[in-house]
């Protein structure tokens, strides 16, 4: 089982008397990458401030390596790097005078923030800008020296909000790879509204809708949380709809064409072997059976409707 590096617990945050997160409960592992998922104004920005210690919790606990943020402010923010999301650059110097001022203010020994700088420059595929005003760089390469800022003093959690807002498809593949590279040895949080971004990058989601968590667990189970609750079914020799409702379990039947129809059925029960069976029986030809998982869209919408209600109790 994977350690983890942070917990959160009972995390709940208000602005004046609007509550935007309440009781959230999480951890992050040590290694890898966590997708936190949720539409605008879900709460993402204000969970990943507190995480950061950048915005003090109404209620709540954050520990960090074992430590509460609350009480060991200094300690526990050594531990992190942060990319807010709206990266905190100064357009006017340039990326190396930018970096190695981010080194000093991450307290980097002074006899090693050259070689910090060109590590982070490497990795984060910066260095042909060393000299380069950041105002004049593109927004993909701003984003990387975001980053590049994040990890320099070579930080056990990561946190980025919403990482590739604002940039094309090949700048956010781009700095897709970048996350998977910098979670290998360490752990990164990021959030997304985006449901092909955590796809693509995380093995773990936790998805808040509201100010309240509603799924945390693999992206797998993420894919799999609803059950279907149709099929398409192509028959040589179909029944009349009649024949088919008198089967318990189904609830509907759409015709697509003459020999292929759309049937909908209660969620757990075992239809398939029953038109199977029918099929056999009353001489259906059956050819071909797929049952229809809902997409990603519709479990996301599932799960904020879910929220929403709960919400409205
Ligand atoms: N400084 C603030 N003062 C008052 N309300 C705020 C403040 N910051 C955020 N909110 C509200 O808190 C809720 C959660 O906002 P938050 O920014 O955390 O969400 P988010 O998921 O990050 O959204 P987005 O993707 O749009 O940034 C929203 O309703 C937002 O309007």
């Amino acid at each position: 089982m994977n350690k983890s590096l942070v917990r959160i617990e009972h995390l709940s945050h208000r602005y004046g008397k609007d509550w935007a997160i309440q009781d959230i409960n999480f951890e992050i592992d040590e290694v890898g990458v966590l997708g936190l998922l949720g539409s605008n104004g879900a709460g993402k920005s204000t969970t990943m401030n507190i995480l950061c210690g950048v915005l003090k919790q109404t209620s709540g606990k954050v520990f960090i390596d074992g430590m509460d943020l609350a009480e060991n402010p200094e300690s526990t923010k050594r531990l992190l790097g942060f990319l807010p999301q709206s990266a905190p650059l100064y357009y006017d110097f340039t990326v190396d005078e930018y970096l190695n001022y981010c080194a000093h203010l991450r307290d980097i020994d002074k006899k090693n923030i050259r070689k910090a700088v060109e590590e982070v420059k490497e990795k984060c595929g910066v260095t042909h800008f060393s000299k380069r005003l950041l105002s004049n760089l593109s927004g993909g390469y701003r984003q990387r020296v975001g980053i590049a800022q994040a990890i320099i003093h070579k930080p056990k959690l990561v946190v980025l909000d919403e990482p590739t807002n604002g940039l094309d498809p090949n700048q956010i593949l781009e700095v897709r790879k970048l996350i998977k590279e910098i979670a290998e040895e360490r752990s990164v949080i990021f959030s997304t509204h985006i449901l092909s971004e955590v796809q693509a990058t995380c093995k773990k989601i936790r998805m808040i809708e509201k100010g309240k968590m509603v799924f945390a667990d693999t992206i797998e189970a993420f894919n799999n949380y609803i059950e279907p609750d149709a099929m398409l079914v192509h028959m040589q020799n179909p029944p009349a709809t009649d024949a088919l409702m008198q089967i318990p379990g189904i609830s509907g039947v759409e015709w697509i064409s003459d020999q292929s129809l759309r049937i909908r059925f209660k969620p757990g029960n075992p239809i398939s072997e029953k038109i199977i069976e029918q099929s056999v029986q009353q001489d259906w030809h059956l050819k071909e059976l797929i049952l229809e998982k809902s997409s990603m869209e519709e479990i996301f919408a599932q799960l904020s409707n879910k929220a929403k209600s709960r919400n409205h109790e």
